[in-house]
């Protein structure tokens, strides 16, 4: 199957500090990956980078076959969405209007037709915000303005979706609801990449996970399988242990 991303020997540095050495992977339609790393790790800066909107020192991405840089602003967009780590919380807009932000790349028109419409209800039920659709953003906890924010990367209706810590600000019930729906939309043939200090959230949803630490990946490993190989997990702590749920799943706990 032909890759969906690929990004070879990618690199930024800051000055004489690089933030990312040498960050070569590649992924499919259908994956969902967990980007995971201590604090500074780089995982915003690379999520960044793949969205266009930070450029690396070094390297390539490469989105559906084409050079990113090959692809216009509103091309760019019909293919990638992203959620940031944070968004201003003074937006002026209705809940539904922010929604329907993320359907611009698709359409040159003045208003939304049925079809953007269908799109913008469809993602802010499957975030449960469709009730407060009428709600001044602002006005919003910070979980609800975290479930519309994630709605309008639905909506936008991407093949990859890159989110920033989708689950932050979210009660434990909506932080699986979140990680479900992403699982879904990677079985629809999406990818989705998921930065996410939740290691269960990320082993128990996604399909692989990308552990980034002092600017590389140090490791690529299946999440079905994290528990086989624990190498991974003094990035983290050291007084972390990983077991099994009783379904037989990859599980952490700490001590
Ligand atoms: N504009 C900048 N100038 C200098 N250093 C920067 C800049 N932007 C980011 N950095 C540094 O790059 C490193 C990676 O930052 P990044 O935000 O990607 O980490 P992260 O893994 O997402 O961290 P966190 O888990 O804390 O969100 C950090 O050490 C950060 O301080």
């Amino acid at each position: 199957m032909s890759s969906l991303l690929e990004i070879v020997n990618l690199g930024l540095s800051y000055g004489k500090r690089a933030v990312l050495r040498s960050i070569t992977f590649s992924a499919q339609p259908g994956e969902f990956l967990g980007l995971v790393g201590v604090n500074g790790a780089g995982k915003s800066t690379l999520l960044d980078i793949v969205a266009g909107f930070r450029r690396s020192s070094s390297g390539s991405v490469v989105i559906a076959g084409r050079d990113q840089r090959a692809w216009n602003l509103r091309q760019m967009c019909q293919r990638v969405s992203h959620l940031p780590q944070t968004v201003h919380a003074d937006l002026p807009y209705m809940a539904e209007q922010l929604v329907a932000m993320g359907r611009y790349p698709h359409t040159d028109r003045w208003f939304e037709s049925d079809e953007d419409h269908m799109f913008i209800r469809k993602a802010m039920e499957r975030t449960h915000c469709w009730e407060y659709r009428h709600r001044n953003f602002r006005s919003l906890s910070g979980g609800e303005r975290q479930r519309v924010l994630l709605a309008a990367c639905l909506a936008q209706n991407a093949s990859i979706l890159l989110l920033d810590e989708p689950s932050t600000f979210l009660d434990i019930e909506q932080q699986l609801h979140c990680f479900n729906v992403l699982r879904e939309e990677a079985q629809t043939g999406k990818l989705c990449i998921a930065a996410t200090h939740d290691l269960n959230l990320a082993l128990t949803h996604c399909t692989r996970l990308i552990v980034l630490a002092d600017g590389v990946i140090a490791h690529d490993i299946s999440a079905s399988k994290a528990h086989e190989n624990n190498d991974w997990l003094p990035i983290f702590s050291s007084r972390l242990k990983i077991g099994n749920t009783p379904a037989g799943a990859p599980w952490i706990w700490y001590q």
